[in-house]
Parts: structure tokens; C-alpha cells; sequence
């Protein structure tokens, strides 16, 4: 998807007037994305995207524009929220939150190469680093206690082995998240769903990260898990690339050192990062919401990243 709610140029033309953007010249809706309804804004000052909010309120979208905003602020490759002439990043459209970023140049690199693994780590260690003095908080909404909501809501809907795999995780996460070790990692904001489709490329610059609405106060740790599983990993099997891993790895490594406790922490956290996905995708097959164009993605694709971390020890966060 998704376009879950519909809107016309005509719609936006006068909700527009409070930007500093022109007048509103064209509007399109975006299929791909499964949390906002998200559209190509073109205006007389040039390309936007407009995102209006379906899970999120007005509450909680501070944090994450504001922290867009300082990220931006600090050099980190985001888009940056445009404020209306009340200086206000979120304004309400059809009753629901909304907002207007700058548009990113280029496209998602689907198929990365160890060069784009290079860039995408070196730019989230940025972003790590560049978050350490941003003054809001907010958990990451998709973190344990979510967990622990989603599991009982999908367990009836699974067959026995794939129902038994998911409650042991659930056990092994929750012993591994109270422990001390994993207690003295480092926190800060991170994006927590940094995929494939959520960096732009042009050819082999990074042009930005963006789609900041999972975002939260979390393990810096748990970001790189999150990343590695979905830019190092085979599509197909479920398996690490050695070359696209260490490429991830080392650049992010140059930029903010792992510690002794991360190095510990990487194999648990690398299985938390599939199951927090294949919880989130089970839960999105089995309650599934009204929307235009929405596709569900497939829940077995992290079941089987998650059984492949178990058996097999991913590379190490230092060579
Ligand atoms: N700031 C941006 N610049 C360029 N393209 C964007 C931007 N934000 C979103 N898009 C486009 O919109 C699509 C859907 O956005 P995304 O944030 O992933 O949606 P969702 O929040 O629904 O998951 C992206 O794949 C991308 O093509
Ligand atoms: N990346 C998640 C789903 C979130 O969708 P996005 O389009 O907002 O990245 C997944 O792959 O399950």
C-alpha cells in the first residue's frame, strides 16, 4: 500500500495555503508502505511527500518529526519536516494527523552490494551518534512489551511447530532483555525499521534514510540487528552474506566503536530483530486493516531468518 484514507488535489489545495510551499499542482498516491497513507506532493517551491498518520496520533508525532528535525540538523541524511506558518510539523487532514517532508532523490537499493551496506552503516552510526542530545523520549511502540500484546493475539491463528517456536523465543527474548548485560548497551533514538525500502540511493550515494514513524528510544544495538537482517541477508534462504555484513559492520564500526558488551549481546540481538518482524507481520496477516492498496508481506520470510540465527552464528561485530 497503502492509501488507507483518500485524498484529492482539491482536498489539499486549501489545507495547503498554511505552507510555505505555492499552490498544490499535483498529488499522487504511493502504493508501496504499509502504516501511512503516503502521496507525491508537487507544489510551485518543488517535490514533497505528504504522509497522513493511521496508527499514530498527535501525541506521540513530536517525536517523531522533531527528531527528523534534529537529525537533519546534524547532518544525518533525513527528510526534514516543513513547518506551517504556525511553525507546527503536524497538521490535521481529514480529521487524522499529517505531514509534509522533503522528497528524497533516487530509489530504494533492493538488491544491495557491499558498497551500499558500507554507506547505510556508516550513516546509522551517524544517526546513533547525532541522537545522543535529542531531548525527547519515547520507547520503541514495536519493543518487548509489544511483544508480549501481539504473541497471545497470534498464537491461535498458528500451527504447533511454528506456535512452540515463537513461545520459546518469547522466553529466551524475555530472559535475554531483563539481564544485565543487556541492560549495560547503549540507548538512544534509533530508527527500528531500516530496510531495503527505507533508504534512497542514487547509484552508490546514500541520499537519506526516511519512513521514521517505528522509530523510539531503544538499543542502539537492536537498529543494527534490524538493518543487518534485511540488508546482509539472502532473500531467498534466510542466510548472511559474509561480504555485505562485514561491509555493514566495519563502516558503522569506524564511525562508533562496538563495545565488549554489544560484541556479547549481537547473537541474541539479531534473533530479537527477526522475531520483533515476524511478530509484526503475523499480527498485520492475522488482524488485518481496511486499506486501498495494501499488501501484506509474508511473516515466513523472518520465521526463517529467525531459525537460521539460531543454528548458525552470524558474523562477529569486529574482523
Ligand atoms: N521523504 C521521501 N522522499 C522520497 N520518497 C519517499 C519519502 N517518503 C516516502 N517516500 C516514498 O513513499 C513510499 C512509502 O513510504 P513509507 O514511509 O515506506 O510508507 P509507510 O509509512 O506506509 O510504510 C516509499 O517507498 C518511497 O517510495
Ligand atoms: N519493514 C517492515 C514493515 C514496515 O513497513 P514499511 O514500509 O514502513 O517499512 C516489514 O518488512 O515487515
Amino acid at each position: 500500500m497503502a492509501v488507507f484514507t483518500s485524498v484529492s488535489l482539491d482536498d489539499v489545495q486549501p489545507w495547503i495555503a498554511q505552507f510555505p510551499l505555492g499552490r498544490a499542482l499535483a498529488l499522487k498516491g504511493i502504493a508501496s508502505g504499509i502504516e501511512n497513507s503516503n502521496f507525491f506532493l508537487t507544489t510551485e517551491r518543488g517535490e514533497y511527500v505528504l504522509t497522513i498518520f493511521e496508527n499514530l496520533d498527535f501525541e506521540q508525532l513530536p517525536f517523531y518529526l522533531q527528531l527528523m528535525r534534529h537529525l537533519a540538523g546534524h547532518g544525518v541524511l533525513v527528510p526534514a519536516p516543513v513547518p506551517n506558518d504556525k511553525g507546527e510539523l503536524c497538521v490535521a487532514l481529514h480529521g487524522k494527523p499529517a505531514a509534509i517532508v522533503s522528497k528524497l532523490e533516487g530509489s530504494s537499493e533492493l538488491a544491495p552490494q557491499p558498497v551500499h551496506c558500507a554507506g547505510v552503516g556508516a550513516m546509522l552510526a551517524r544517526m546513533h551518534l547525532a541522537g545522543r542530545d535529542f531531548p525527547l523520549h519515547q520507547p520503541n511502540l514495536r519493543g518487548l512489551a509489544w511483544w508480549h500484546f501481539a504473541t497471545p493475539a497470534v498464537l491461535p491463528h498458528m500451527p504447533e511447530p511454528e506456535a512452540a517456536l515463537l513461545r520459546a523465543e518469547m522466553h529466551f527474548q524475555e530472559a535475554f532483555h531483563g539481564s544485565d548485560l543487556y541492560k549495560r548497551l547503549q540507548q538512544g533514538p534509533v530508527h527500528a525499521d531500516l530496510f531495503r525500502n527505507n533508504v534512497m540511493f542514487d547509484g552508490e550515494r546514500l541520499t537519506g534514510f526516511f519512513d521514521f514513524y517505528f522509530a523510539g528510544c531503544d538499543t542502539w544495538l537492536f537498529d543494527v540487528a534490524v538493518t543487518v537482517n534485511d540488508w546482509c541477508v539472502d532473500l531467498d534462504t534466510g542466510v548472511l552474506d559474509e561480504a555485505r555484513v562485514r561491509a555493514f559492520l566495519d563502516a558503522y564500526h569506524a564511525v562508533r566503536p562496538f563495545t565488549a558488551d554489544e560484541q556479547e549481546a549481537w547473537q541474541p540481538m539479531l534473533r530479537a530483530g527477526a522475531l520483533r518482524f515476524w511478530l509484526s507481520r503475523l499480527y498485520d496477516l492475522h488482524q488485518p486493516r481496511a486499506a486501498e492498496m495494501l499488501t501484506p508481506h509474508d511473516p515466513t520470510h523472518f520465521e526463517r531468518i529467525l531459525r537460521e540465527r539460531i543454528a548458525t552464528p552470524a558474523p562477529g561485530l569486529a574482523a
